[in-house]
This record gives structure tokens, C-alpha cells and sequence, in this order.
């Protein structure tokens, strides 16, 4: 570890004590969350919650959360997907990425999805996200949050970058390559991470990092913009990584992100250090030269769908909230997101979101629907309070009555925001909570 205070005593001089004076202050660190304002308003958070949030500078709708606050992963809002559970500065490299309403975004590096889903929220459902993981049960987890934070418009993968951006060559306005590091900017929250440092691993970081921006390139239309970041301090992995970069590929430049959090470096990226507010975070904004060119609207599928399946679709939601673009792709119906990229052999776990799956002759509705859903879209639904102890009971997975007149597939919501479905007779909700999801 030496070594690693040695290199933070030469980048950071007289502030070097300052830094010591957080790293040795074990335990305690910086947590936040980060609204999903594609579930829930800031100020609807706010009133909801038992706690008061401080506003961070790194992004609007990301807060502090006071230190006491525990368990905050058991809430039904954090089931409901009314917010993620994020460290404040790690909040930083989508603001530097400005996404903007209509983008097509690739998120290379993403799970367990703390910026996809932040890029998401900004794309407000138009336009289309395509959020990546090399790691299998990594992707599984990005999955499950992309799900749970209701997004309809995004592709989830689980590709080698090299892969998937030259089979995706000039799709993007923006991507964002949130690298794999050595982590010094996690080691008081996570001691495994410091247990794990050492020079040689920098060293490696830095060419993998190098590697994988060397292939997200290729993906960037022309005239596009990528994000940079990483969670450590090291000048290795971040200016060092920007510099061969910037040498090898003089069609992309430095660009000013207009932040004005932590502090600058190379002139337009920025570094955050605890003294700044966050646990630690580099980013930079490259832009590739040329002219850039909107995506035209992608069609909607013209393959001719059983009219059973828009019955079905029809009598869970109103006015068809995903759009038309269906596909049955084995059992399951899937709504592909009004604009999208194709992904023909590219190792897809999911597109859009499932609708249904069809069950001997029937169709079962999917919890991904629901959780995609506004509740004033879901043609049956009941409304129960945060603190009540019926959606405590749903969430562990337990049957809940409800008024007799309501009948069949219904949306269960928590102080208005949907958080998944069940089946209700005879005054009684059959629970249809997804069984790995449900409170201990
Ligand atoms: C810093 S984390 C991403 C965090 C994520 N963006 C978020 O905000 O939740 C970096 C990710 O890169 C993945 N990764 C590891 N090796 C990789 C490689 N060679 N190419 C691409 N991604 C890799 C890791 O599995 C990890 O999930």
C-alpha cells in the first residue's frame, strides 16, 4: 500500500493530508441514490421517504443519504424501481455524456447497470439505449435492474467489446466506456478492492482499459461522443489511457463537458477525490470528428401477429404503452422498443421487454410489463402505501386480499408507481412476484 500512498502523495502535494484524512477514516464513506424519473418525480421521493435527501453536485436527481439509513435495498420503492442505490460521484460520467431524449447510446462496461439506468432515465423512453456486460452473471444482474427500473427501450447484452462493436460499427451518437480498474476510488467501502491493488495490476488495467476504448470507437458514428471514466485515481488508468488514446486515433479530441464538479485535469476531464464530495471518479469526454447523422425511425415490425396476442396485450394495458413492434420468439411475446438496433448472432439476453409467455394454450402475462408500466396504464390495478403491510406482504411473496369486484391479471403498486402483478378472485390477490426477488 505504500506504493499506492506514494503515487496519491505525487498527484494530490498539498492536499495529500487532506486525502489521508479520508482514507483513514475506515467505515465511513459517501452512499447515495439516484431518482429513476422514469418511475417516480424527486419530489415524490422525497415526501415518500422517512429520511431527508442532500442534493450532490454531480447529477439532479442524485442525493446523500445519511449513514444511519440501512437496508434501503428492502424497500418497496427500491422494488417499485423508484430509485437506485448509488454513489453519489459515480453519477458524474452520464452528466459529462449528456444524453439527450432520442439518442442511440452504448453502454459498453454496465452492469449492474447504475449508468445504464441513469442513461435511460435521460432518454425518457425515446430513443435507445444497448447496455453491455462481459461477465454472464454480471449481465444477469444488469438485467434484472434495467428490468426493475421499468425501461422499455433498451438492448441487453452479453458480448466481448470487440465483438459487439464491430458488429454494431457506426450505430451510436454516444457511448460510454466505464472501464474496469483498480478501484482505489472503492477502497473504503469495499476492502477487497485495496487487498487487491498492486502496481503490476494497474499496469494491466491500463491496457485493457486501452484495449476496450480501441474497440468502443468503433461503434461511434462519426461526429459522436464518448465518455471515458473509471473509479480510480491512478494517472495510468486515466490520463495515461486518454493520452495513447488521443495519440493513436487523432480523429477524436478532448471536448468540455461544461461540469463544473471536482476538479479539471488534461484540461476538460475531471477528477473527483473524496475532498470534492465523492468517493472517487475520473471522466472524459472524447468527440470522433465529422458530421453527425440522426437515426431515421425504425420500422415496426410487419410480420403478421395472432390477434390473440394484441387481445391479451389489450386487456393488461391501455392504448398499447410499448408500441406495436412484437416478436414470438419461442415462448415469449416480446414488444421490441419502438426504435432499435438490430442483433442478429450477437449474444442477446433482451430486447425490449416480454409481454407475455405463452403457456400450453394460454398467455401469461410477465413481470417485466408491469414493472414497465405508468399505473395509469394497467387496465386492473391496486395501490397500497409504503408502509402498509400489504405490500410488505406481496413483497415476501404472499397472497393479499383486495375489493371483490376486482378480477384477473392486476398491476400491484406501491404509492402509485407499479411493482409487479397478480391474480385476483374471490376478494384475493394470487401473488405473481417473481420468486428471486421476493423479501426474505
Ligand atoms: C466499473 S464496472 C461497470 C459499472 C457500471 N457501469 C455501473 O455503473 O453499474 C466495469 C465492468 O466492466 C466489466 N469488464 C471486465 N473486464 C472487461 C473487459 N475486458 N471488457 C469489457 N468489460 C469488462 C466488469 O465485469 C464490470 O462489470
Amino acid at each position: 500500500m505504500n506504493i499506492f500512498l506514494d503515487k496519491m502523495k505525487a498527484l494530490l502535494g498539498d492536499e495529500f493530508d487532506d486525502f489521508l484524512k479520508f482514507y483513514n477514516s475506515s467505515g465511513e464513506h459517501y452512499r447515495g441514490l439516484r431518482v429513476n424519473t422514469l418511475k417516480c418525480s424527486v419530489e415524490k421521493l422525497e415526501k415518500l421517504l422517512n429520511f431527508d435527501l442532500k442534493s450532490a453536485p454531480f447529477c439532479s436527481e442524485s442525493f446523500y443519504i445519511p449513514n444511519e439509513i440501512t437496508s434501503l435495498g428492502n424497500n418497496p420503492l427500491h422494488h417499485a424501481g423508484a430509485f437506485y442505490i448509488q454513489e453519489p460521484s459515480a453519477s458524474s460520467a452520464v452528466t459529462m455524456l449528456d444524453v439527450q431524449e432520442g439518442d442511440y447510446v452504448l453502454d459498453l462496461c454496465a452492469a449492474p447497470g447504475g449508468k445504464s439506468t441513469q442513461i435511460a432515465a435521460k432518454l425518457n423512453s425515446k430513443g435507445f439505449l444497448w447496455s453491455n456486460e462481459i461477465v454472464k452473471n454480471r449481465a444477469n444482474i444488469l438485467l434484472s435492474n434495467i428490468e426493475r427500473m421499468g425501461i422499455r427501450n433498451a438492448t441487453v447484452s452479453n458480448a466481448y467489446p470487440e465483438v459487439l462493436c464491430d458488429r454494431l460499427a457506426g450505430c451510436f451518437d454516444k457511448v460510454l466506456v466505464d472501464a474496469p480498474c483498480s478501484g482505489e476510488g472503492m477502497f473504503r467501502k469495499d476492502s477487497t478492492a485495496e487487498s487487491e491493488w498492486s502496481d503490476e495490476h494497474v499496469k494491466s488495467c491500463a491496457e485493457r482499459q486501452l484495449k476496450i476504448l480501441n474497440s468502443a470507437k468503433n461503434a461511434l458514428k462519426d461526429g459522436g461522443v464518448m465518455v471515458y471514466s473509471t473509479c480510480t485515481f491512478s494517472v495510468e488508468e486515466n490520463e495515461g489511457v486518454i493520452g495513447r488514446f488521443l495519440e493513436e486515433n487523432p480523429d477524436f479530441k478532448l471536448e468540455d463537458a461544461n461540469v463544473n464538479f471536482g476538479r479539471p485535469t488534461l484540461e476538460y476531464a475531471r477528477r473527483i477525490f473524496p475532498m470534492d464530495g465523492g468517493e472517487g471518479h475520473f471522466a472524459a469526454r472524447l468527440k470522433k470528428s465529422g458530421e453527425l447523422y440522426k437515426n431515421s425511425f425504425t420500422e415496426n415490425s410487419k410480420k403478421k401477429i395472432d390477434s390473440k396476442i394484441f387481445d391479451f396485450y389489450d386487456s393488461l394495458f391501455i392504448g398499447r404503452p410499448f408500441g406495436e413492434n412484437i416478436e414470438v420468439i419461442g415462448d415469449k411475446i416480446i414488444v421490441l422498443p419502438q426504435e432499435y438496433v438490430s442483433y442478429e448472432k450477437l449474444p442477446v439476453l433482451r430486447s425490449g421487454i416480454i409481454l407475455g409467455q405463452i403457456v400450453k394454450n394460454r398467455i401469461e402475462p410477465h413481470h417485466s410489463a408491469f414493472m414497465a408500466a405508468k399505473a395509469d396504464e394497467c387496465v386492473s390495478k391496486v395501490d397500497f402505501d409504503v408502509n402498509s403491510a400489504e405490500i410488505k406482504a406481496f413483497l415476501h411473496g404472499e397472497e393479499v386480499a383486495v375489493d371483490n369486484n376486482i378480477k384477473g391479471y392486476t398491476a400491484v403498486c406501491v404509492n402509485g408507481i407499479t411493482v409487479g402483478f397478480g391474480k385476483c378472485s374471490n376478494g384475493r390477490l394470487k401473488n405473481k412476484y417473481p420468486k428471486g426477488l421476493r423479501l426474505l
